[in-house]
Protein backbone atom coordinates (compact mmCIF):
# COMPACT_ATOMS: atom_id res chain seq x y z
CA UNK A 1 0.00 0.00 0.00
CA UNK A 2 1.31 3.47 -0.65
CA UNK A 3 1.69 6.24 1.74
CA UNK A 4 -1.36 8.28 2.72
CA UNK A 5 -1.80 11.59 1.23
CA UNK A 6 -2.88 14.35 3.03
CA UNK A 7 -5.76 16.10 1.29
CA UNK A 8 -7.22 19.62 2.40
CA UNK A 9 -10.55 20.64 0.94
CA UNK A 10 -11.76 24.26 1.75
CA UNK A 11 -15.37 24.92 1.66
CA UNK A 12 -15.95 21.31 2.49
CA UNK A 13 -19.63 22.26 3.33
CA UNK A 14 -20.85 23.65 -0.05
CA UNK A 15 -21.80 22.61 -3.33
CA UNK A 16 -18.65 21.75 -4.88
CA UNK A 17 -17.46 20.10 -1.63
CA UNK A 18 -20.26 17.84 -1.56
CA UNK A 19 -19.77 16.63 -5.15
CA UNK A 20 -15.81 16.59 -4.88
CA UNK A 21 -15.34 14.76 -1.08
CA UNK A 22 -16.80 10.96 -2.41
CA UNK A 23 -14.70 11.15 -5.66
CA UNK A 24 -11.57 11.90 -3.59
CA UNK A 25 -12.57 9.24 -0.78
CA UNK A 26 -13.12 6.53 -3.58
CA UNK A 27 -10.10 6.98 -5.07
CA UNK A 28 -10.84 8.86 -8.06
CA UNK A 29 -8.46 11.75 -7.05
CA UNK A 30 -5.07 10.09 -6.93
CA UNK A 31 -5.68 6.26 -8.28
CA UNK A 32 -7.23 3.28 -6.75
CA UNK A 33 -4.32 2.19 -4.41
CA UNK A 34 -3.07 5.83 -2.35
CA UNK A 35 -5.01 5.99 0.89
CA UNK A 36 -5.94 9.41 1.49
CA UNK A 37 -6.66 11.82 5.09
CA UNK A 38 -8.91 14.61 4.79
CA UNK A 39 -8.73 17.58 6.46
CA UNK A 40 -11.55 19.69 5.73
CA UNK A 41 -11.63 23.34 6.05
CA UNK A 42 -14.18 25.86 6.61
CA UNK A 43 -15.56 28.96 8.43
CA UNK A 44 -16.73 28.65 11.87
CA UNK A 45 -20.40 28.62 10.29
CA UNK A 46 -19.92 25.82 8.07
CA UNK A 47 -18.53 23.26 10.42
CA UNK A 48 -21.95 21.59 11.44
CA UNK A 49 -22.57 20.98 8.03
CA UNK A 50 -19.01 19.51 6.97
CA UNK A 51 -19.51 17.38 10.11
CA UNK A 52 -22.58 15.78 8.43
CA UNK A 53 -20.70 15.49 5.02
CA UNK A 54 -18.01 13.41 7.39
CA UNK A 55 -20.45 11.11 8.97
CA UNK A 56 -21.51 10.50 5.55
CA UNK A 57 -18.23 9.71 4.06
CA UNK A 58 -17.99 7.64 6.95
CA UNK A 59 -21.22 5.72 6.29
CA UNK A 60 -19.36 4.75 2.89
CA UNK A 61 -17.28 2.87 4.28
CA UNK A 62 -14.43 3.59 1.76
CA UNK A 63 -11.38 1.37 2.07
CA UNK A 64 -9.20 4.55 0.62
CA UNK A 65 -10.13 6.90 3.81
CA UNK A 66 -7.77 6.77 6.44
CA UNK A 67 -9.66 9.94 8.24
CA UNK A 68 -11.39 13.07 8.57
CA UNK A 69 -10.80 15.94 10.46
CA UNK A 70 -12.43 19.25 10.53
CA UNK A 71 -10.92 22.64 10.71
CA UNK A 72 -12.13 26.14 10.64
CA UNK A 73 -8.73 27.62 10.90
CA UNK A 74 -6.30 27.48 7.88
CA UNK A 75 -2.83 26.72 10.32
CA UNK A 76 -4.50 23.84 11.34
CA UNK A 77 -6.36 22.75 7.68
CA UNK A 78 -3.37 23.08 6.04
CA UNK A 79 -0.86 21.40 8.49
CA UNK A 80 0.81 18.37 6.88
CA UNK A 81 -1.13 18.72 3.66
CA UNK A 82 0.70 17.64 -0.01
CA UNK A 83 -2.80 18.31 -2.04
CA UNK A 84 -4.93 21.51 -1.43
CA UNK A 85 -7.96 22.61 -2.98
CA UNK A 86 -9.37 25.79 -2.83
CA UNK A 87 -12.99 25.82 -3.43
CA UNK A 88 -14.33 27.78 -0.57
CA UNK A 89 -15.15 31.08 -1.65
CA UNK A 90 -18.09 32.92 -2.92
CA UNK A 91 -20.01 31.88 -6.06
CA UNK A 92 -21.07 34.37 -7.90
CA UNK A 93 -25.19 35.38 -8.77
CA UNK A 94 -26.85 36.30 -11.72
CA UNK A 95 -25.91 39.14 -13.35
CA UNK A 96 -22.19 38.80 -12.12
CA UNK A 97 -18.45 38.25 -13.69
CA UNK A 98 -16.19 36.46 -11.56
CA UNK A 99 -14.35 39.44 -11.30
CA UNK A 100 -17.30 40.93 -9.41
CA UNK A 101 -15.89 38.16 -6.79
CA UNK A 102 -12.59 39.61 -6.26
CA UNK A 103 -12.98 41.68 -3.30
CA UNK A 104 -15.33 39.43 -1.54
CA UNK A 105 -12.94 36.48 -2.21
CA UNK A 106 -9.66 38.07 -2.90
CA UNK A 107 -8.93 38.76 1.14
CA UNK A 108 -9.74 34.74 1.34
CA UNK A 109 -6.23 33.54 -0.18
CA UNK A 110 -4.17 35.65 1.33
CA UNK A 111 -4.30 34.25 5.20
CA UNK A 112 -4.47 30.86 2.85
CA UNK A 113 -1.41 31.08 1.17
CA UNK A 114 0.34 31.98 4.46
CA UNK A 115 -0.76 29.37 6.63
CA UNK A 116 0.72 26.87 3.42
CA UNK A 117 3.84 28.43 3.41
CA UNK A 118 4.14 27.55 7.45
CA UNK A 119 2.43 24.64 7.53
CA UNK A 120 1.78 22.23 4.76
CA UNK A 121 4.21 19.06 3.42
CA UNK A 122 7.03 20.19 1.40
CA UNK A 123 5.72 18.31 -1.23
CA UNK A 124 2.41 20.70 -1.60
CA UNK A 125 0.36 21.19 -4.72
CA UNK A 126 -2.62 23.70 -4.56
CA UNK A 127 -5.33 23.96 -7.38
CA UNK A 128 -7.71 27.22 -6.48
CA UNK A 129 -10.95 26.77 -7.76
CA UNK A 130 -12.96 29.52 -6.03
CA UNK A 131 -13.22 32.35 -8.26
CA UNK A 132 -12.18 34.58 -9.96
CA UNK A 133 -9.46 31.58 -9.91
CA UNK A 134 -6.21 32.49 -11.75
CA UNK A 135 -5.94 35.71 -9.62
CA UNK A 136 -7.35 34.10 -6.06
CA UNK A 137 -4.13 31.59 -7.07
CA UNK A 138 -1.54 34.33 -7.52
CA UNK A 139 -2.73 35.80 -4.43
CA UNK A 140 -2.16 32.50 -2.88
CA UNK A 141 1.23 31.84 -4.44
CA UNK A 142 2.58 35.33 -3.77
CA UNK A 143 1.70 34.58 0.08
CA UNK A 144 3.56 31.40 0.03
CA UNK A 145 7.18 32.77 -0.89
CA UNK A 146 9.08 29.37 0.55
CA UNK A 147 6.58 27.32 -1.67
CA UNK A 148 7.57 26.92 -5.67
CA UNK A 149 5.56 29.38 -7.46
CA UNK A 150 5.05 25.76 -9.57
CA UNK A 151 3.11 24.17 -7.07
CA UNK A 152 0.46 26.73 -7.47
CA UNK A 153 -2.41 26.38 -10.33
CA UNK A 154 -5.64 27.66 -11.30
CA UNK A 155 -8.49 25.57 -12.76
CA UNK A 156 -9.44 26.03 -16.38
CA UNK A 157 -10.00 22.16 -16.77
CA UNK A 158 -13.48 22.47 -16.58
CA UNK A 159 -13.63 25.10 -19.65
CA UNK A 160 -11.13 22.50 -21.53
CA UNK A 161 -13.89 19.85 -20.88
CA UNK A 162 -16.44 22.17 -21.92
CA UNK A 163 -14.81 22.86 -24.77
CA UNK A 164 -14.35 19.19 -25.88
CA UNK A 165 -17.58 18.11 -25.71
CA UNK A 166 -18.79 20.94 -28.16
CA UNK A 167 -16.01 20.29 -30.30
CA UNK A 168 -17.06 16.40 -30.25
CA UNK A 169 -20.52 17.08 -30.98
CA UNK A 170 -20.74 19.54 -33.69
CA UNK A 171 -17.87 16.67 -35.31
CA UNK A 172 -19.76 13.85 -34.79
CA UNK A 173 -17.18 12.33 -32.94
CA UNK A 174 -15.81 10.73 -29.33
CA UNK A 175 -15.12 13.44 -26.89
CA UNK A 176 -12.06 10.90 -26.24
CA UNK A 177 -11.09 11.36 -30.10
CA UNK A 178 -10.55 15.27 -29.31
CA UNK A 179 -7.26 16.34 -28.35
CA UNK A 180 -4.69 19.29 -28.21
CA UNK A 181 -7.26 21.82 -27.75
CA UNK A 182 -6.51 24.40 -25.32
CA UNK A 183 -7.95 27.14 -22.69
CA UNK A 184 -6.03 30.57 -22.59
CA UNK A 185 -5.41 33.21 -20.18
CA UNK A 186 -8.41 33.62 -17.72
CA UNK A 187 -11.01 31.14 -15.71
CA UNK A 188 -13.73 34.15 -17.48
CA UNK A 189 -15.75 35.71 -20.26
CA UNK A 190 -12.42 36.38 -22.04
CA UNK A 191 -10.83 33.30 -22.18
CA UNK A 192 -10.11 31.86 -25.61
CA UNK A 193 -10.74 28.28 -26.45
CA UNK A 194 -8.14 27.87 -29.34
CA UNK A 195 -9.32 25.26 -31.76
CA UNK A 196 -6.22 25.92 -34.37
CA UNK A 197 -3.97 23.07 -33.04
CA UNK A 198 -6.61 20.48 -32.00
CA UNK A 199 -6.91 17.07 -33.48
CA UNK A 200 -10.16 15.26 -34.03
CA UNK A 201 -9.96 11.44 -34.32
CA UNK A 202 -6.56 11.95 -35.88
CA UNK A 203 -7.05 14.62 -38.58
CA UNK A 204 -6.76 18.14 -38.46
CA UNK A 205 -9.71 20.48 -36.94
CA UNK A 206 -9.21 23.01 -40.16
CA UNK A 207 -13.65 21.87 -40.85
CA UNK A 208 -14.11 23.67 -37.72
CA UNK A 209 -11.73 26.46 -37.97
CA UNK A 210 -12.58 27.45 -41.06
CA UNK A 211 -16.21 27.51 -40.60
CA UNK A 212 -15.40 30.74 -38.84
CA UNK A 213 -19.49 31.83 -38.47
CA UNK A 214 -19.44 28.44 -36.09
CA UNK A 215 -16.14 29.37 -34.38
CA UNK A 216 -16.70 32.72 -33.41
CA UNK A 217 -20.67 33.12 -33.37
CA UNK A 218 -20.68 29.54 -31.25
CA UNK A 219 -18.44 27.75 -30.14
CA UNK A 220 -15.80 30.50 -28.71
CA UNK A 221 -18.56 32.67 -26.75
CA UNK A 222 -20.64 28.73 -25.88
CA UNK A 223 -17.20 27.59 -23.93
CA UNK A 224 -17.04 31.14 -22.19
CA UNK A 225 -20.23 32.24 -21.18
CA UNK A 226 -20.98 28.67 -20.04
CA UNK A 227 -20.71 29.30 -16.30
CA UNK A 228 -23.27 31.90 -16.43
CA UNK A 229 -25.87 29.14 -18.71
CA UNK A 230 -25.78 27.22 -15.70
CA UNK A 231 -25.90 29.29 -13.39
CA UNK A 232 -29.67 31.16 -15.43
CA UNK A 233 -30.56 27.85 -15.70
CA UNK A 234 -29.95 25.63 -12.72
CA UNK A 235 -30.07 29.14 -10.49
CA UNK A 236 -26.47 28.05 -8.79
CA UNK A 237 -23.11 27.64 -10.53
CA UNK A 238 -21.96 24.44 -11.65
CA UNK A 239 -21.06 22.58 -8.83
CA UNK A 240 -20.77 18.20 -9.93
CA UNK A 241 -19.01 19.38 -13.79
CA UNK A 242 -16.51 21.91 -11.20
CA UNK A 243 -15.85 18.69 -8.43
CA UNK A 244 -15.26 16.56 -12.36
CA UNK A 245 -12.74 19.23 -13.83
CA UNK A 246 -10.86 19.38 -10.20
CA UNK A 247 -10.44 15.57 -9.75
CA UNK A 248 -9.54 15.72 -13.69
CA UNK A 249 -6.20 18.15 -13.21
CA UNK A 250 -5.33 17.00 -9.74
CA UNK A 251 -5.22 13.31 -11.43
CA UNK A 252 -3.53 14.47 -14.12
CA UNK A 253 -1.17 16.87 -12.17
CA UNK A 254 0.03 13.84 -10.16
CA UNK A 255 -0.20 10.94 -12.34
CA UNK A 256 0.73 12.64 -16.15
CA UNK A 257 -1.15 13.71 -18.94
CA UNK A 258 -1.77 11.16 -21.63
CA UNK A 259 0.94 10.76 -24.47
CA UNK A 260 -0.01 12.42 -27.74
CA UNK A 261 -2.12 14.76 -25.86
CA UNK A 262 -2.36 18.33 -23.86
CA UNK A 263 -4.42 20.14 -21.14
CA UNK A 264 -5.31 23.16 -20.08
CA UNK A 265 -4.57 24.62 -16.80
CA UNK A 266 -3.39 28.25 -14.76
CA UNK A 267 -0.30 27.94 -13.84
CA UNK A 268 2.33 31.43 -13.00
CA UNK A 269 3.68 32.23 -16.58
CA UNK A 270 7.26 32.41 -17.48
CA UNK A 271 6.92 34.50 -20.10
CA UNK A 272 5.89 31.64 -22.60
CA UNK A 273 3.48 33.30 -25.47
CA UNK A 274 4.07 36.59 -24.30
CA UNK A 275 1.88 36.33 -20.91
CA UNK A 276 3.65 38.74 -18.81
CA UNK A 277 5.78 36.29 -16.25
CA UNK A 278 4.19 36.44 -12.59
CA UNK A 279 0.55 36.19 -13.92
CA UNK A 280 -1.56 33.20 -13.62
CA UNK A 281 -2.62 32.33 -16.76
CA UNK A 282 -3.74 29.39 -18.69
CA UNK A 283 -1.76 27.18 -21.38
CA UNK A 284 -1.88 23.80 -22.71
CA UNK A 285 0.04 21.93 -20.33
CA UNK A 286 1.52 18.60 -20.20
CA UNK A 287 2.22 17.07 -16.93
CA UNK A 288 5.59 15.04 -16.27
CA UNK A 289 7.46 13.78 -13.16
CA UNK A 290 4.35 15.49 -11.01
CA UNK A 291 4.95 19.17 -12.77
CA UNK A 292 3.37 21.17 -15.44
CA UNK A 293 5.04 21.82 -18.31
CA UNK A 294 3.94 24.51 -20.90
CA UNK A 295 3.50 23.04 -24.62
CA UNK A 296 6.37 25.01 -26.31
CA UNK A 297 6.30 26.02 -30.01
CA UNK A 298 2.55 26.23 -31.03
CA UNK A 299 2.22 28.62 -34.01
CA UNK A 300 0.02 31.13 -33.08
CA UNK A 301 -1.86 33.22 -35.40
CA UNK A 302 -3.50 36.95 -36.02
CA UNK A 303 -6.91 35.39 -34.64
CA UNK A 304 -5.55 33.85 -31.66
CA UNK A 305 -2.99 36.31 -30.68
CA UNK A 306 -5.71 38.91 -30.42
CA UNK A 307 -7.94 36.95 -28.17
CA UNK A 308 -5.60 35.33 -25.88
CA UNK A 309 -3.63 38.92 -25.25
CA UNK A 310 -7.50 40.25 -24.71
CA UNK A 311 -7.64 37.82 -21.97
CA UNK A 312 -4.01 38.45 -20.61
CA UNK A 313 -5.09 42.16 -19.93
CA UNK A 314 -7.95 41.41 -18.13
CA UNK A 315 -5.16 39.00 -15.91
CA UNK A 316 -2.90 42.46 -15.30
CA UNK A 317 -6.19 44.23 -14.68
CA UNK A 318 -7.23 41.98 -11.66
CA UNK A 319 -3.35 41.96 -10.80
CA UNK A 320 -3.72 45.65 -10.25
CA UNK A 321 -6.45 45.24 -8.55
CA UNK A 322 -5.01 43.24 -6.21
CA UNK A 323 -2.38 45.31 -5.61
CA UNK A 324 -4.70 47.83 -4.56
CA UNK A 325 -6.15 46.06 -2.11
CA UNK A 326 -2.61 44.94 -0.64
CA UNK A 327 -3.37 41.22 -1.01
CA UNK A 328 -0.31 40.57 -2.88
N1 LIG B 1 -12.75 27.50 -11.48
C1 LIG B 1 -13.91 26.98 -11.86
O1 LIG B 1 -14.02 26.40 -12.95
C2 LIG B 1 -15.13 27.07 -10.99
C3 LIG B 1 -15.12 27.80 -9.83
N2 LIG B 1 -16.24 27.89 -9.04
C4 LIG B 1 -16.14 28.68 -7.81
O2 LIG B 1 -15.96 27.80 -6.70
C5 LIG B 1 -16.36 28.49 -5.49
C6 LIG B 1 -17.22 27.59 -4.63
O3 LIG B 1 -18.44 27.32 -5.27
P1 LIG B 1 -19.63 26.54 -4.53
O4 LIG B 1 -19.13 25.31 -3.87
O5 LIG B 1 -20.73 26.45 -5.51
O6 LIG B 1 -20.03 27.62 -3.42
P2 LIG B 1 -20.85 27.39 -2.06
O7 LIG B 1 -21.31 28.72 -1.61
O8 LIG B 1 -21.85 26.29 -2.24
O9 LIG B 1 -19.75 26.85 -1.07
C7 LIG B 1 -18.66 27.63 -0.67
C8 LIG B 1 -18.24 27.12 0.69
O10 LIG B 1 -17.02 27.77 1.02
C9 LIG B 1 -17.06 28.06 2.41
N3 LIG B 1 -16.09 29.12 2.67
C10 LIG B 1 -16.22 30.46 2.49
N4 LIG B 1 -15.12 31.10 2.91
C11 LIG B 1 -14.25 30.16 3.34
C12 LIG B 1 -12.96 30.19 3.90
N5 LIG B 1 -12.32 31.35 4.11
N6 LIG B 1 -12.37 29.02 4.24
C13 LIG B 1 -13.00 27.85 4.05
N7 LIG B 1 -14.26 27.75 3.55
C14 LIG B 1 -14.86 28.89 3.19
C15 LIG B 1 -18.52 28.45 2.66
O11 LIG B 1 -18.84 28.35 4.04
C16 LIG B 1 -19.25 27.42 1.80
O12 LIG B 1 -19.53 26.24 2.53
C17 LIG B 1 -17.04 29.76 -5.98
O13 LIG B 1 -16.14 30.86 -5.86
C18 LIG B 1 -17.36 29.47 -7.43
O14 LIG B 1 -17.51 30.65 -8.18
C19 LIG B 1 -17.38 27.23 -9.37
C20 LIG B 1 -17.45 26.48 -10.52
C21 LIG B 1 -16.32 26.35 -11.43
O1 LIG C 1 -19.54 30.65 -13.75
C1 LIG C 1 -19.35 30.61 -12.52
O2 LIG C 1 -19.46 31.57 -11.77
C2 LIG C 1 -18.90 29.30 -11.95
C3 LIG C 1 -17.77 28.89 -12.78
O3 LIG C 1 -16.67 29.36 -12.63
C4 LIG C 1 -18.04 28.05 -13.95
O4 LIG C 1 -19.09 27.38 -14.04
O5 LIG C 1 -17.19 28.03 -14.83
Amino acid sequence: MNAIVNVTVTGAAGQIGYALLFRIASGQLLGPDVPVRLRLLEIPQGVKAAEGTAMELDDCAFPLLAGIDIFDNPRDGFDGANIALLVGARPRAKGMERSDLLEANGGIFRPQGEAINAVAADDIRVLVVGNPANTNALIAASNAPDVPKDRFSAMTRLDHNRALTQVAKRAGVAVDDVRKLTIWGNHSATQYPDLFHAEIAGQSSHVLTEDSAWLTEEFIPVVATRGAAIIAARGASSAASAANAAIDHVYDWVNGTREGDWTSAGIVSDGSYGVPEGLVSSFPVVSRGGSWEIVQGLEIGEFSRERIDASVAELVEERLAVRALGLI
